[in-house]
Protein backbone atom coordinates (compact mmCIF):
# COMPACT_ATOMS: atom_id res chain seq x y z
CA UNK A 1 0.00 0.00 0.00
CA UNK A 2 0.96 3.34 -0.79
CA UNK A 3 -1.05 5.65 0.97
CA UNK A 4 -4.51 5.72 2.68
CA UNK A 5 -6.75 8.69 3.31
CA UNK A 6 -10.21 8.83 4.61
CA UNK A 7 -12.61 10.31 2.09
CA UNK A 8 -15.19 11.67 4.29
CA UNK A 9 -18.79 12.87 2.46
CA UNK A 10 -21.71 14.41 4.66
CA UNK A 11 -22.78 11.12 5.56
CA UNK A 12 -20.40 7.67 6.40
CA UNK A 13 -17.20 7.04 6.17
CA UNK A 14 -15.38 5.37 3.59
CA UNK A 15 -11.64 4.37 3.97
CA UNK A 16 -9.22 4.79 0.35
CA UNK A 17 -6.01 2.95 -0.04
CA UNK A 18 -3.59 3.95 -2.92
CA UNK A 19 -1.21 1.43 -4.52
CA UNK A 20 -0.10 0.97 -7.56
CA UNK A 21 -3.00 0.08 -9.89
CA UNK A 22 -4.86 3.21 -8.14
CA UNK A 23 -7.65 4.52 -5.75
CA UNK A 24 -10.09 1.85 -4.39
CA UNK A 25 -12.13 1.23 -1.24
CA UNK A 26 -10.08 -0.21 1.58
CA UNK A 27 -11.49 -4.26 2.03
CA UNK A 28 -8.84 -5.40 4.58
CA UNK A 29 -9.59 -6.59 7.87
CA UNK A 30 -8.06 -3.91 9.76
CA UNK A 31 -11.53 -1.71 10.43
CA UNK A 32 -10.53 -0.75 14.48
CA UNK A 33 -10.22 3.19 14.00
CA UNK A 34 -11.72 5.37 11.61
CA UNK A 35 -8.92 8.30 11.12
CA UNK A 36 -5.61 5.80 11.10
CA UNK A 37 -4.58 7.89 14.51
CA UNK A 38 -1.29 5.57 15.02
CA UNK A 39 -0.28 5.43 11.61
CA UNK A 40 -0.93 1.95 9.35
CA UNK A 41 1.93 -0.70 8.34
CA UNK A 42 5.03 -1.68 9.68
CA UNK A 43 5.80 2.11 10.78
CA UNK A 44 2.69 2.56 12.59
CA UNK A 45 2.86 3.48 16.06
CA UNK A 46 3.98 1.35 18.43
CA UNK A 47 2.95 3.02 21.50
CA UNK A 48 -0.77 2.68 20.08
CA UNK A 49 -2.12 -0.25 22.75
CA UNK A 50 0.20 2.10 25.41
CA UNK A 51 -1.66 5.32 24.42
CA UNK A 52 -5.43 3.89 24.18
CA UNK A 53 -5.38 2.77 27.62
CA UNK A 54 -3.30 5.69 29.10
CA UNK A 55 -6.33 7.93 26.95
CA UNK A 56 -9.09 5.60 28.37
CA UNK A 57 -7.61 6.56 32.11
CA UNK A 58 -6.81 9.93 32.07
CA UNK A 59 -10.01 11.01 30.38
CA UNK A 60 -12.45 8.53 32.63
CA UNK A 61 -10.38 10.29 35.77
CA UNK A 62 -10.92 13.70 34.43
CA UNK A 63 -14.74 12.77 34.37
CA UNK A 64 -15.07 10.90 37.98
CA UNK A 65 -12.83 13.14 39.77
CA UNK A 66 -13.81 16.60 38.65
CA UNK A 67 -17.07 18.63 38.74
CA UNK A 68 -17.44 20.45 35.18
CA UNK A 69 -19.27 23.57 34.50
CA UNK A 70 -19.82 25.82 31.20
CA UNK A 71 -17.71 29.09 32.02
CA UNK A 72 -21.19 30.99 31.00
CA UNK A 73 -25.02 30.33 30.56
CA UNK A 74 -24.05 30.08 26.92
CA UNK A 75 -24.64 26.98 25.09
CA UNK A 76 -20.54 25.18 24.29
CA UNK A 77 -20.57 26.06 20.79
CA UNK A 78 -19.50 22.57 18.51
CA UNK A 79 -19.43 24.02 14.98
CA UNK A 80 -16.39 21.88 13.81
CA UNK A 81 -13.47 23.52 11.88
CA UNK A 82 -11.16 22.36 9.31
CA UNK A 83 -7.91 20.27 9.63
CA UNK A 84 -7.08 16.69 10.14
CA UNK A 85 -7.86 16.54 13.62
CA UNK A 86 -11.29 17.83 13.87
CA UNK A 87 -10.81 21.24 15.89
CA UNK A 88 -13.74 22.72 17.15
CA UNK A 89 -13.78 26.28 15.69
CA UNK A 90 -13.92 28.08 19.39
CA UNK A 91 -11.97 26.23 22.00
CA UNK A 92 -13.47 25.04 24.39
CA UNK A 93 -13.22 26.69 27.81
CA UNK A 94 -14.35 24.97 30.66
CA UNK A 95 -14.21 25.24 35.07
CA UNK A 96 -13.89 22.46 36.52
CA UNK A 97 -13.27 21.23 40.30
CA UNK A 98 -11.85 18.20 41.90
CA UNK A 99 -14.83 16.25 43.44
CA UNK A 100 -13.98 16.21 47.65
CA UNK A 101 -14.86 12.91 47.75
CA UNK A 102 -11.69 12.04 44.89
CA UNK A 103 -9.29 14.40 46.96
CA UNK A 104 -7.95 10.95 48.66
CA UNK A 105 -7.51 9.07 44.90
CA UNK A 106 -6.06 12.14 43.13
CA UNK A 107 -3.42 12.73 45.76
CA UNK A 108 -2.07 8.91 44.98
CA UNK A 109 -1.39 9.85 41.04
C1 LIG B 1 -2.25 9.41 21.24
C2 LIG B 1 -0.99 9.03 21.22
C3 LIG B 1 -0.20 8.70 19.99
C4 LIG B 1 -0.45 8.94 18.67
C5 LIG B 1 -1.68 9.60 18.06
C6 LIG B 1 0.67 8.44 17.91
C7 LIG B 1 0.78 8.49 16.54
C8 LIG B 1 1.87 8.06 15.83
C9 LIG B 1 2.00 8.11 14.39
C10 LIG B 1 0.94 8.66 13.43
C11 LIG B 1 3.20 7.61 14.07
C12 LIG B 1 3.80 7.49 12.66
C13 LIG B 1 3.38 6.17 12.06
C14 LIG B 1 3.79 6.09 10.61
O1 LIG B 1 4.85 6.63 10.25
O2 LIG B 1 3.04 5.48 9.82
C15 LIG B 1 3.86 7.22 15.30
C16 LIG B 1 5.12 6.66 15.36
C17 LIG B 1 5.72 6.29 16.52
N1 LIG B 1 5.20 6.34 17.79
FE1 LIG B 1 3.39 7.07 18.27
N2 LIG B 1 1.59 7.91 18.77
C18 LIG B 1 1.11 8.04 20.05
C19 LIG B 1 1.70 7.61 21.21
C20 LIG B 1 2.91 6.98 21.29
C21 LIG B 1 3.48 6.43 22.51
C22 LIG B 1 2.80 6.47 23.89
C23 LIG B 1 4.69 5.92 22.17
C24 LIG B 1 5.73 5.25 23.03
C25 LIG B 1 5.56 4.95 24.31
C26 LIG B 1 4.88 6.12 20.74
C27 LIG B 1 5.99 5.75 20.04
C28 LIG B 1 6.13 5.87 18.67
C29 LIG B 1 7.34 5.49 17.94
C30 LIG B 1 8.63 4.91 18.54
C31 LIG B 1 7.07 5.74 16.59
C32 LIG B 1 8.02 5.50 15.41
C33 LIG B 1 7.73 4.13 14.81
C34 LIG B 1 8.60 3.88 13.57
O3 LIG B 1 8.98 4.85 12.93
O4 LIG B 1 8.86 2.70 13.29
N3 LIG B 1 3.78 6.76 20.24
N4 LIG B 1 3.02 7.50 16.35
Amino acid sequence: MLGAFIDIPRCGRTLKVLDQRGLKDWNGEVEAYNFIPFGRGRRSCPGAGLANRVMGLALATLIQCFEWERISEEEVDLTEGTGLIMPKVKPLEAMCKARECMLNVLSKL
